[in-house]
């Protein structure tokens, strides 16, 4: 199977499907659907560290965003996902919710960040009385087209701070989370980050689901 990391244009892609085949689950294979290479890397490194038998590959596909709740988004889009490719997906969304701003940007960070960047981001909560902001991840899975999409939602609390640490993730250089004795995400290591993340605390919900599940089909 070919890796994320073989294939150098991948990042450059709008939008892309890596489709993460969950093998050692033998009656459950979701696709995993996202256009984020630092997201597949961490959803990769956290279900190898917990199973046996995790493959990953990757193509390009175009899944659209609406606007509306983080759950709004997160269903709408592992639908489209799931209609395309017709089969079992999981797609991912990040929301990064600030409590001066009543939950905002929410699912809207990425805008927000390619807009303002981090200073800008640092900057938008001077005046208020605190920096706390909830990491919130929501992996949605829908069994097949045409089907209700589930929802595993993961948090981890911290405060935006000024950018610390290696710039190659997101906001990780700008998120404090509670846990980390003062240090931003990008100041972990790979490991630390997803021992607390949010992205770690959504997937390990999911995967209990599809073990579950398999099990389940497997008596039947
Ligand atoms: O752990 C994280 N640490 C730092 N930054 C992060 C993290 N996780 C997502 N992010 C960024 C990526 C994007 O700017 C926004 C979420 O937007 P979001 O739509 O969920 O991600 P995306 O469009 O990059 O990938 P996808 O194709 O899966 O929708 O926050
Ligand atoms: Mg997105």
């Amino acid at each position: 199977m070919t890796s994320f990391g073989e294939r150098p244009n991948v990042h450059k892609a709008k939008y892309l499907l890596g489709q993460t085949m969950l093998t050692s689950i033998s009656h459950v294979h979701p696709v995993f659907v996202t256009g984020n290479a630092n997201k597949l890397k961490e959803v990769k490194a956290i279900l190898a560290a917990g199973t046996s038998g995790v493959e990953v590959t990757s193509q390009a596909v175009d899944v659209p965003e609406i606007q509306g709740t983080t759950q709004e988004v997160a269903i709408a889009k592992v639908k489209v996902a799931a209609e395309k490719l017709g089969t079992a997906c999981v797609t991912e969304d990040t929301a990064l919710c600030f409590e001066a701003l009543g939950g905002l940007p929410g699912p809207y960070i990425k805008d927000f960040l390619g807009t303002l960047g981090h200073q800008g981001l640092n900057t938008l909560l001077t005046g208020f009385p605190t920096t706390r902001a909830t990491a919130l991840c929501t992996f949605a899975y829908s069994p097949g087209p045409g089907q209700e999409p589930i929802l595993f939602e993961g948090r981890t609390e911290g405060n935006i701070v000024p950018a610390k640490g290696p710039t190659n993730f997101g906001w990780d250089p700008i998120f404090a989370p509670v846990e980390g004795n003062g240090r931003t995400y990008a100041e972990m290591d790979g490991k630390e980050k997803n021992a607390i993340s949010h992205r770690y605390r959504a997937l390990e919900k999911l995967r209990v689901y599809l073990s579950e599940k398999a099990e389940k089909e497997s008596n039947q």
